[in-house]
């Protein structure tokens, strides 16, 4: 578990238990069932593990540098909201993505969340 973030999450905890919706570790690493289901689920729509750290990885191409651009715009916001933020390159309509939660030093369901956000955007650009 990350200290940090178990901090930071606190205040949510308590709002989350309070109004009895429990409460999830979401920076907690992943354990290794966890992990299984969720990555095949997304390898199914072009993630791939990365192979020496503890993170996935994904190419996206668009029409246009726009379009690129776009996206990446649509991804920030949502990452800051998330205060989750991807490690990215893009050139032209090329967009590489790589996710993986510094304060845990691996995949966390975090990752998992902004994959699939990522993976809903792209599809309706
Ligand atoms: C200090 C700040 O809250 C942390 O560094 C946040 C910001 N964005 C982050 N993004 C990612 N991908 N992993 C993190 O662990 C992370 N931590």
């Amino acid at each position: 578990m990350c200290v940090y973030a178990q901090m930071r999450e606190l205040p949510g905890r308590y709002l989350a238990s309070f109004l009895g919706l429990g409460f999830h570790r979401v920076d907690a690493a992943l354990t290794a069932a966890d992990r299984d289901q969720l990555v095949m689920e997304l390898r199914a729509t072009g993630w791939m593990e990365v192979e020496d750290r503890d993170a996935i990885f994904k190419e996206l191409h668009f029409k246009t540098f726009n379009q690129a651009f776009g996206f990446m715009s649509r991804v920030a916001l949502q990452a800051e909201k998330m205060n989750h933020h991807p490690e990215w390159f893009n050139v032209y309509n090329k967009v590489q993505i790589t996710l993986t939660t510094h304060d845990c030093g691996g995949l966390s369901r975090r990752d998992v969340k902004l994959a699939k956000f990522i993976d809903k955007i792209s599809v309706s650009m």
